[in-house]
């Protein structure tokens, strides 16, 4: 591996979706972010490009002279199921640990991208559920990654799938190819499943911070709330942001650049 790497895309299995996109490292880095896409599981239009604005933005103001910033791509559904596209993650999560000695990071996740950020903190549990519905009995080792978050962004984020399906029934559409069945969807997060698990990838100086559009056109206040709510209630700190990001699709570019820096004093 060299010292240092731009746009390089490496994989982190056979399929063309388990990739990771390097949009800067250099070894002397100290500090580190990861994203993660949304678009319903399911929407090829949706890729770890999705934050190709925001990240030059960053380097654009010189981050990149001390941050490093990954992101992932994950296989989509119908193809898969959940829990593989969490399963991918932390593939990828692995290849980044093991190829560029990654022992801390931040990570930023945007609407289901958001939903893969929760399940990780328990994905051992919510990959044993998840695994249990599936017909076929899943080949792949799930990895041991010893990463630690310093900072979880969450932005615009499905926290409960349940919930989601009550407030948009419609939603249906793209959660019903992403999960097998209801005790699939009913076992897909921390909240529904209403089990308190120590959390992993954590340590006691987390940052947890929660971030929603009022102008999101797709998703209410409710499923952020409802996480904010889950999280206090387990006694977990967080920082909230109900402002004005823009629409859904917008959230996640450069006019989140001053706030993301700033949260995770990269400025
Ligand atoms: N564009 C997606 C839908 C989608 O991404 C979405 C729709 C409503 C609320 C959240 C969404 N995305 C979350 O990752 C699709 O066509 O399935």
């Amino acid at each position: 591996m060299s010292n240092s790497a731009t746009n390089l895309i490496i994989s982190y299995g056979e399929h063309r979706l388990q990739k990771v996109k390097v949009f800067n490292y250099d070894k002397k880095n100290e500090k580190t972010v990861i994203y993660l896409h949304g678009g319903g599981w399911r929407d090829p239009n949706n890729t770890f490009d999705d934050f190709q604005e925001l990240v030059q933005a960053q380097l654009n103001l010189g981050i990149g002279q001390s941050c490093n910033f990954f992101s992932i791509n994950y296989r989509l559904s119908p193809e898969v199921k959940h829990p593989m596209h969490l399963i991918d993650v932390l593939s990828a999560l692995k290849k980044i640990e093991e190829v560029y000695k990654v022992e801390r990071t931040s990570i930023v996740g945007h609407s289901i991208g958001a939903t893969l950020m929760l399940q990780l903190l328990n994905s051992k549990e919510i990959i044993q559920r998840g695994l249990s519905y599936l017909q076929e009995s899943n080949q792949e080792e799930v990895k041991s990654v010893g990463i630690k978050f310093d900072h979880l962004v969450f932005l615009d984020g499905i926290y409960d799938v349940v919930s989601l399906l009550k407030e948009y029934p419609s939603y249906s559409v793209f959660v019903n190819e992403a999960f097998v069945s209801k005790l699939a969807i009913a076992d897909a997060t921390q909240i529904s499943i209403a089990k308190n698990l120590p959390f992993e990838f954590v340590h006691d100086k987390t940052q947890f911070i929660v971030i929603q559009s009022l102008q999101d056109e797709l998703l209410s206040c409710r499923q952020t709330q409802l996480f904010v709510d889950y999280l206090t209630a387990r006694g977990q700190p967080v920082t909230v942001r109900f402002e004005n990001f823009g629409e859904h699709e917008q959230v996640y570019r450069k006019g989140l650049t001053e706030e993301l820096n700033n949260l995770l004093s990269l400025a």
